[in-house]
């Protein structure tokens, strides 16, 4: 196996000598890294994205002139072991129409693993929602069902991805007829141990976000399916509906109470929802792992009204005016997108509260002055204490 000592470049193009599939039906090109001078082989044009581990860029192959996405990752914050596992998954998954293609070919520089994908030319899906707004339902539809294609095909290989949420999704076209899930940096096969090592985020189940740092716990299908339910409340509405799922999260607990049927009050921001997407919520966000639903369930509730038609417009105004609903209950919950970006990851090392702060001052610093509170575009931050 050639040395992963980066100490001369060599200018030859990536690997791909190996065979493609192993016996095992995965590439063995990941172990066969070799080290490669980029902008020798690549055309550099620009930062498509950060993420916790390292960056992102669109290039073009200076040979084939082929645009592609180069994933870096960079040495000093990831095993030689997790960049593999993650190249390799990504490529053994890139069959699926709703998946990222990745292309056989990975190599390391002398600071960074380095993979290369197709290019997707509109952003994700979190850039495409209109924040306190979300998606016309046809199209969260749309998208919904791609999606859950593209977990169904994980799931059946019994692989769980894990880290599923807007960020992670990318798009082809502006009406997102194209939407490709991407990021298997966090994806193992279903019941390996893993350990809890990120901060909770909104789409984090409560069975995790109940766990402490370190703490072992099974990989299971059922998170993607809680953080897909977390998703698609997202992409209906462009709010998270909580901070957190912990009971001492009040928008969590409110709508714990509903879910555990102690009330029939559904909290104010789910109303403009139908019975038949209720009830679907009712089954992806059900508190029990090992009695919620399956992703497949979905396609039950396909060609419901997801929306209630009479209430729609009423919410849309008031949840843009950021006023209260005819019940007096505060609005929903303004904690924005601003959660955007690895999330979980991102907050690695930060407790939660100072994550949150941070976040607050990033987002109050990017505002235009004079606009630290709520405005009719509705960028009302609320942060419930
Ligand atoms: N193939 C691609 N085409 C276009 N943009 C991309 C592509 N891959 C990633 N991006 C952009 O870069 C961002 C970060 O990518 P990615 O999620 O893969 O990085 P990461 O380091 O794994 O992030 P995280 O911190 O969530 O684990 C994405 O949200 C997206 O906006």
């Amino acid at each position: 196996m050639p040395s992963l000592n980066c100490a001369s470049i060599e200018s030859n193009v990536f690997l791909s000598n190996a065979k493609r599939i192993s016996s095992a039906g995965l590439p063995t090109t990941g172990k066969d890294l070799r080290c490669v001078d980029v902008d020798a082989e690549y055309k550099v044009m620009r930062l498509l994205g950060e993420g916790t581990y390292g960056k992102v860029h669109l290039a073009q192959h200076r040979t084939t002139s082929t645009v592609v996405a180069l994933k870096h990752m960079h040495k000093d914050e990831t095993k030689l072991k997790d960049f593999q596992r993650e190249f390799e998954l990504s490529y053994y998954m890139s069959p699926h129409r709703n998946i990222v293609i990745t292309f056989d070919v990975a190599f390391e520089t002398k600071h960074s693993y380095c993979f290369v994908q197709e290019y997707a030319p509109c952003g994700d899906l979190f850039e495409a929602i209109p924040p306190q707004q979300g998606l016309p339902e046809d199209t969260v539809k749309d998208v919904m069902m791609q999606l859950v294609s593209a977990i169904e095909f994980m799931h059946s290989k019994d692989i769980v991805h894990r880290d599923i949420k807007p960020e992670n999704v990318l798009v082809y076209d502006e009406a997102l007829k194209l939407v490709k899930l991407t990021d298997f940096g966090l994806a193992r096969k279903g019941g390996t141990l893993v350990k809890k090592k990120n901060s909770s985020i909104p789409y984090t189940p409560p069975e995790i976000c109940d766990a402490v740092y370190n703490e072992g716990y099974t990989s299971d299908t059922s998170t993607d399916v809680w953080s897909f339910g977390v998703t698609l409340y997202c992409c209906m509405t462009g709010n998270f509906p909580w901070e957190k799922a912990d009971i001492d999260d009040a928008y969590y607990n409110e709508f714990l109470g509903w879910q555990k049927r102690k009330t029939v009050k559904i909290p104010s921001q789910w109303r403009k929802f139908s019975p038949r997407l209720m009830r679907l919520f009712r089954r992806f966000l059900e508190v029990k792992p090992e009695r919620r639903c399956r992703i497949e369930e979905i396609h039950k509730y396909a060609d419901n009204k997801w929306v209630r038609r009479r209430t729609a417009s009423r919410y849309a105004t008031s949840e843009i005016n950021g006023d209260r609903s005819d019940s007096g209950e505060p609005n929903l919950t303004k904690l924005n997108m601003m959660f955007k970006a690895a999330g979980a990851s991102a907050g690695e090392g930060l407790e939660e509260k100072e994550f949150r702060e941070q976040r607050l001052r990033e987002w109050i610093l990017s505002l235009p002055e004079g606009e630290t509170s709520g405005s009719a575009h509705g960028n009302t931050l609320s942060v419930p204490s």
